[in-house]
């Protein structure tokens, strides 16, 4: 059951988007403003996922799913240590909690992890014009009420096209993956550790990680801006490419590290980002989508083995059809529009996929693509 808060006791909170369109709701975050990409996602579960996924960096997030924070918080759920979304728009919040994992409320996670974050939206009217308009610019303010000046944050966010945010969300110095596997009887476990793998944090997911752990492999992050050659140094079994937020094509020295990696034939899997990045260093292309892919229930067909996977997505840019150059595979296809989700190198040991396999809480049907990247070190390591 929702039980509202007195009205009286609200802060007044509202999202301005750049062609003038006003949304008022109240504030469950803290007061403040920010500006950002509104986008919509489609998921029913997973909104503190959501939050700590550094790819929502300078992205304002509205859920279609009209209630949020019914299981509340707790600190597994984090996909990392921040909160990066840059807002949080949704239709209700029920003030009770309903599940034994939560250790606390969302709105007092979000007001004391500084986020700003309104409810009272209707969603759906939101949801239809970023669908028919395409992804928008937007301020989302919680305060005294001012509308121009938050239309002028709108209209003076820049836009993610061409914006480098890998730099921004990434670690700053190499570290370990330590964590062990936990499993729900509350037991840690650490699977013997086979391959070496080196991991691009261009703002990587903990799940990534865990997946990585659980399937036999020492983990070490490193920053975004990492050359290839300290890398290959390392002498790794295996090259792990993150998701990340903002534009791929301005991560140059990512694209120039890959280019290098793959010319080593070093075994590479890249994630959404990566897998942008991967088509980028093989000389392919990356576009801007409408409103991109923003939730939890996408069909992709792999079209080696005709299966359909149901999967996570959370991407605005996608490699582009045309052209794509002789050495790259389409693996995998969009049963939504046809864009591209999965790519292989014909000519070295490189593979990637749009999607989310690693999505925690799921669906899980596109994991066994990490089963994939271990065959491959085990292949090439032969
Ligand atoms: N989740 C991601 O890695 C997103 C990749 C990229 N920033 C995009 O929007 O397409």
């Amino acid at each position: 059951m929702a039980v509202e808060l007195p009205s009286s006791s609200r802060v007044p909170a509202f999202l301005v988007l750049a062609d003038g369109s006003i949304f008022k709701g109240y504030s469950i975050g803290v007061e403040g403003y920010r500006g950002g990409e509104v986008v919509f996602n489609t998921a029913m579960t997973g909104y503190q996922e959501i939050l700590t996924d550094p790819s929502y960096c300078r992205q304002i997030v509205t859920l279609t799913y009209p209630h949020i924070g019914n299981v509340g918080v707790n600190q597994e759920d984090e996909e990392s240590a921040e909160l990066f979304a840059a807002g949080l728009i949704v239709r209700e919040i029920p003030r009770q909690l309903s599940s034994w994992r939560a250790q606390g409320g969302l709105p007092e996670y979000l007001k004391a992890r500084g986020m700003i974050a309104m409810a009272g939206v209707d969603t759906r009217r939101l949801t239809r014009l970023l669908r028919e308009k395409g992804a928008q610019n937007g301020c989302i303010w919680a305060g005294e009420e001012n509308i121009p000046a938050a239309l002028e944050v709108a209209r003076t966010f820049p836009g993610l096209n061409g914006m480098d945010l890998a730099k921004v969300v990434s670690c700053t110095r190499p570290y370990p993956w330590t964590e062990g596997v936990w499993h729900l009887s509350g037991i840690t476990t650490r699977p013997e550790a086979r391959f070496r793998v080196i991991a691009y944090d261009f703002g990587i997911k903990r799940n990534i990680l865990r997946m990585l752990v659980e399937r036999g492999c020492a983990v070490q992050v490193v920053p975004a801006t990492t050359p290839a050659q300290d890398v290959l140094s390392l002498r790794p079994d295996g090259v792990f490419l993150s998701n990340g937020p903002g534009d791929p094509e301005a991560c140059t020295y990512a694209i120039q590290a890959v280019r290098e990696l793959l010319a080593a034939r070093v075994p590479v899997f890249g994630i959404c980002l990566g897998h942008q990045l991967l088509a980028l260093a093989s000389g392919g292309r990356t576009l801007k989508m409408k409103f991109g892919h923003h939730g939890a229930n996408h069909p992709v067909l792999d079209q080696q083995t005709g299966r359909v996977l149901i999967t996570s997505q959370n991407h605005g840019f996608a490699v582009d059809t045309q052209d794509l150059p002789a050495h790259l595979t389409v693996t995998h296809v969009s049963l939504f529009d046809g864009s591209v989700q999965g790519l292989a190198r014909t000519d070295v040991p490189a593979f990637s996929f749009q999607g989310h396999p690693e999505a925690c809480p799921g669906p899980h049907d596109a994991a066994p693509l990490f089963d994939r990247f271990i065959a491959l070190m085990q292949e090439s390591g032969i």
